[in-house]
């Protein structure tokens, strides 16, 4: 029996990862969210996750390891916001306890890892797992698909994409460029268009010379589609102006383009211009904010709804040819996989 939440009113939360985004989904349940209480904690660094504590005012406990958090009776749903390659093991424990478990994306970073979820939620019988794609959650990626369903633009033949980052992190590597960074629109568009990746060709493009030494900076990433559809997003983590996404979808009847968020217009010495946003964070802070509150409505009715570990799995198995592709510098075919029943009556990537 999956954990009965306690007067269905009041969901019970613990957190493993506290650095960027684990503080992030702290901060917003602390102060923003409903129907939540961040009752522990727990970070390999144990400073941090004490850090967290005293700097959110939270009362909960920090737990000596992730695990002990995810056995603990007190809580009641597990956010796994540590690094991508320590998913698995919290995921398959979070399942085994029977608890509802929101993970960051990657949902875990090898294909063996992601089959043992499936198979292990499979086992369960019932969703347990979310993943942390919050771009379904944009209202503006949301319009998107609805235009895209409606025919609006006819038949769709490409999407032109950027995903571009103000700097990376020293240690980045090119393959991370894939894992961690074109892993959101290896889902965004098979959520989009309903559609699943046929081909992969990774791309080098002249190197900036902003880049830390060893990783190529900037790459394309030219996907096509079972139906047809071309897609090239460019990849540039090092662009320097600060944080960017793009996606412009070209039909035979139109084109539509996912807008940046409004921000403040600034006029001085006789120019007029705008603020560029510097940060994930800002970008899509209110998809953020939705996809961790229906999370938490959602655990308290008992049933999930949000991308789901089918998602998080196909992401994972799009990008081990993508980095196949970056490898052999060629065109690689992607097999498509049937998904399990299992996950078609829950989640409908339409
Ligand atoms: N959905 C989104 O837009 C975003 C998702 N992410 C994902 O969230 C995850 C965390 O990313 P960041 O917060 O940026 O990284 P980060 O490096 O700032 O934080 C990761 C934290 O996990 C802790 N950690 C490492 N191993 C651990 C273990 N075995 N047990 C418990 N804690 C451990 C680290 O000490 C650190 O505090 C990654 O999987 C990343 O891909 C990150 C940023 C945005
Ligand atoms: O997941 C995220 C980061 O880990 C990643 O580094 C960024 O490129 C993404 O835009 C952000 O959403």
């Amino acid at each position: 029996m999956i954990k009965q939440i306690s007067g269905n009113k009041t969901l019970k939360i613990g957190i493993i990862g506290t650095g960027a985004i684990g503080q992030d989904h702290i901060k917003r349940c602390a102060n923003f969210l409903s129907g939540v209480e961040v009752v522990a904690v727990s970070d390999i660094d144990k400073k941090s996750a004490q850090n967290a504590i005293s700097t959110y005012g939270l009362d909960a406990k920090a737990y000596e390891s992730g695990n002990d958090l995810i056995q603990a009776k007190e809580v009641d749903a597990i956010i796994i916001a540590s690094s991508g390659k320590t998913h698995a093991e919290y995921i398959l424990s979070g399942i085994e306890a029977k608890k509802f478990i929101f993970c960051e994306k990657p949902l875990a970073t090898t294909i063996e890892e992601c089959q043992a979820i499936i198979e292990a939620e499979q086992t369960y019988g019932k969703r347990l797992v979310q993943v942390g794609f919050m771009r379904s959650y944009d209202r503006r990626y949301q319009e998107l698909k609805k235009i895209i369903q409606d025919k609006k633009l006819g038949q769709i033949l490409m999407i032109h994409a950027a995903h571009r980052n103000q700097e990376s992190p020293e240690n980045f590597t090119s393959e991370m460029v894939i894992t961690d960074t074109l892993i959101h629109e290896l889902d965004i568009f098979r959520w989009l268009l309903n559609d699943e990746f046929v081909t992969v060709s990774m791309i080098p493009i002249r190197k900036t010379s902003k880049a830390p030494k060893g990783l190529q900076d900037p790459q394309f990433a030219l996907l096509e589609t079972q139906s047809g559809i071309r897609i090239n997003v460019e990849l540039f983590v090092n662009c320097q102006y600060g944080y960017d996404i793009k996606c412009e979808i070209v039909g035979e009847e139109g084109v539509a383009s996912l807008p940046a968020p409004a921000a403040v217009s600034i006029c001085q010495h006789e120019k007029r211009y705008d603020q560029i946003l510097a940060n994930w964070q800002d970008w899509f802070l209110e998809a953020y904010n939705i996809e961790i509150q229906e999370f938490i409505n959602e655990c308290l009715v008992g049933k999930l709804q949000g991308p789901d570990a089918w998602r998080g799995y196909m992401a994972t198995y799009v990008a081990e040819f993508c980095i196949e592709s970056q490898k052999k510098g060629q065109e690689i075919a992607i097999p498509v996989l049937k998904c399990p029943d299992f996950y078609r009556s829950d989640n409908k990537i339409e």
